[in-house]
């Protein structure tokens, strides 16, 4: 018993694992998260600094402002064409259950780039970091080409 509560203590006296744990315990939050939908009447659109301060947890996208629009990007390599669709087909699934969907694109036939925002209200939404915190999560490092992609598995 004293040993668990030393241990407790001397985590909760170190800033950088409470810390830690606050932020890991934040970015799963994220990805257990249900997206809304997005007719929802109240729904408003994120500031670029709420937006910012929600990057850490969707590790490997991007903010981006397309035109005055904020989006979130993010590309991969994959090894073949066909694997670039079945990325997509893993991305689907998780749109069609979240009811909330990217722009998929596939160029140059192994280049995949998703670029996720909210079309009801032109804007971002929580709604957008969920379902980058849960493309984030799948397994997909079997499609992925091993020289160029960024580690697909990014501490979702
Ligand atoms: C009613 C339902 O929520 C809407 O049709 C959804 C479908 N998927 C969507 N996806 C995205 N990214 N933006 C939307 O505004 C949107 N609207």
């Amino acid at each position: 018993m004293i040993r668990t509560f030393q241990a407790r203590l001397a985590t909760l006296s170190n800033p950088s694992i409470s810390l830690s744990r606050t932020f890991c315990r934040t970015m799963e939050v994220l990805s257990t998260k249900k997206c809304v939908p997005c007719n929802t009447k109240d729904l408003r659109t994120l500031t670029e600094e709420a937006a910012n301060q929600l990057m850490p947890q969707v590790s490997g996208w991007d903010l981006v402002n397309d035109g005055g629009t904020l989006k979130l990007h993010r590309s991969w390599k994959v090894k073949t064409f066909t694997k670039g669709l079945e990325f997509f087909q893993e991305v689907a699934n998780v749109a069609e259950a979240e009811g909330h969907h990217p722009d998929l694109h596939l160029v140059g036939w192994n280049n995949v780039k998703i670029d996720i925002w909210t079309h009801s209200v032109s804007g971002l939404t929580e709604n957008d970091f969920i379902l980058a915190a849960k493309v984030n999560g799948l397994d997909v490092q079997h499609l992925l080409s091993e020289k160029l992609s960024r580690p697909a598995q990014t501490g979702a």
